[in-house]
């Protein structure tokens, strides 16, 4: 099973340090989100996984070795960093079996590569002409060539309909599904919550938060319950085994009860509730409350 491994990555651009002493894994088996807030250092870091920008310090491995250690790495990783790098002349095949070629890699797998990303139809057509859903099939067909283990997106679904994003978003768990390592970068984290299962938060080129997505989503109020009732019920829950912490206006978010649980306990009280919310964690309002010492530009408030 290969995974990455970032230790103590640093990327300096003159006076500026874009990667600052980054660690984490990526893990086979699992789409890891690599979440930041724009210029946070996502593409940096993925430049330097491939071995496109060399580290100011600190090392990255694939399967334990460098990137420029691997014999054949287009077996090994796979990399979408900019869609629109096709020659807009070739034809889809034509461009597939130019890399194919290139790399040593049977003609068979771009037939391969073709149907399992749905271009079969269209291999025949010029990618200049594509849309930007096909040209972004076509760069995933490009990374599958080698049948790596390792595959690297950067912003994949940035600028597509719905249903591109539906379909690459189903790519990328069928990838993980097959044991690959999967890492997707995205500013946003609600393209992240239906994708990954773990995820990397970076700002500002600095490790904000390495969690699994589950954990994430505990961690902000998941599992939580907000209740509203006419009289006082906090003594209550917490006699019954729940933690109770003061909400707005008057409600109170509890934890280690069900909603069922407080229902019931209201109702032996004699206490009517208002309401009796179970609580969905906001990821969106998890990752600005992560980020919001590091983005870049802020809207100034009026
Ligand atoms: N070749 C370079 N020379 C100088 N500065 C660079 C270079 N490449 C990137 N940077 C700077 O490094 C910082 C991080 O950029 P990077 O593209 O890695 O961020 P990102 O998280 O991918 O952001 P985005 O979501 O906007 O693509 C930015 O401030 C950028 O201007």
């Amino acid at each position: 099973m290969t995974r990455i491994e970032v230790r103590g990555l640093t990327k300096r651009y003159g006076a500026d340090v874009v990667v600052d002493d980054l660690s984490f894994s990526v893990e086979p088996g699992q789409v890891t989100g690599f979440l930041g807030p724009n210029g946070a250092g996502k593409s940096t870091t993925m430049k330097m996984i491939i071995g496109l920008a060399a580290p100011t310090r600190g090392t990255v491995t694939v399967g334990g070795r460098r990137y420029q250690d691997l014999a054949v790495p287009l077996t090994e990783v796979g990399a979408l960093l900019d869609a629109s790098a096709v020659h807009g002349a070739r034809t889809a095949y034509d461009h597939l079996l130019a890399l194919a070629v290139s790399n040593g890699l049977s003609r068979r797998r771009v037939d391969e590569v073709l149907v399992r990303t749905g271009l079969e139809g269209v291999a025949g057509r010029r990618a200049g002409g594509f849309s930007l859903g096909m040209r972004q099939r076509l760069g995933i067909a490009a990374t599958l060539l080698g049948d790596p283990d390792v595959l690297i997106f950067d912003e994949p679904v940035n600028g597509l309909d719905p249903e591109g994003i539906r379909w690459i978003r189903d790519f990328m768990r069928s990838l993980a599904a097959e044991g690959r390592a999967v890492l997707v970068s995205s500013h946003l984290m609600s393209e992240m919550a239906q994708t990954a299962d773990h995820l990397v938060v970076i700002g500002r080129g600095r490790l904000i938060a390495d969690m699994g997505m589950a954990e994430l989503m505990h961690a902000n109020g998941d599992g939580t319950v907000l209740v509203r009732a006419g009289e006082p019920l906090a003594h209550h829950l917490t006699a019954a085994g729940g933690t109770v912490r003061d909400g707005l206006e008057g409600g109170l978010v509890v934890s280690g009860l069900s909603g069922e649980e407080i229902g019931k306990l209201a109702a032996y009280h004699g206490v009517a509730l208002s309401e009796l919310t179970p609580q969905r964690a906001s990821l969106e309002d998890a990752f600005m409350e992560l980020t919001k010492e590091s983005v870049e530009y802020q809207g100034a408030a009026v």
